[in-house]
C-alpha cells in the first residue's frame, strides 16, 4: 500500500491530489532537487480488468511527444516499485 510520508526511490509522497479510474495521483517531493511533482500511482490489480496497461503505454507515448504550456510534461516513468503490484509514473506537478 502507498501511504503519505512513504519514500519511493528519491520521491517522498505527500497528500493525494486526485483519483481517476486507474490511478491515484499524489503530491511528491524529489528529495534530491526539492522539486514537487505529481506522482501517478497505478494499482496493477485494477489494470488487468480494464486493459489499462495499453492505456498507460498510450498516455506515456502521447505525453512524451506533447510539449505545450497547458499540458503537463512527463518527467520520468518509473514502474513496479511498491510491493510488486503497484506501478508508478511520475509526471510534472501542475498547480491550478
Ligand atoms: N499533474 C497533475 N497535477 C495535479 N493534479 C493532478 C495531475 N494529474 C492528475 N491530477 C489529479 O488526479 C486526478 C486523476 O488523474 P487522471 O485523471 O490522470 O487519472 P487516471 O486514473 O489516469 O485517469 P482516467 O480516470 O481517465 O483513467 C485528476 O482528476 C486530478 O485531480
Amino acid at each position: 500500500m502507498v501511504t503519505k510520508g512513504m519514500r519511493v526511490g528519491k520521491y517522498e509522497l505527500g497528500r493525494t491530489l486526485g483519483e481517476g479510474n486507474s490511478a491515484k495521483v499524489k503530491l511528491a517531493t524529489d528529495t534530491v532537487s526539492g522539486q514537487s511533482f505529481a506522482v501517478k500511482i497505478i494499482d496493477k490489480s485494477r489494470t488487468s480488468r480494464l486493459n489499462v496497461p495499453f492505456q498507460i503505454k498510450r498516455e506515456i507515448r502521447t505525453l512524451k511527444v506533447l510539449k505545450h504550456p497547458n499540458i503537463v510534461r512527463l518527467h520520468e516513468v518509473n514502474v513496479s516499485i511498491v510491493d510488486g503490484k503497484t506501478w508508478i509514473v511520475v509526471i510534472e506537478f501542475l498547480l491550478w
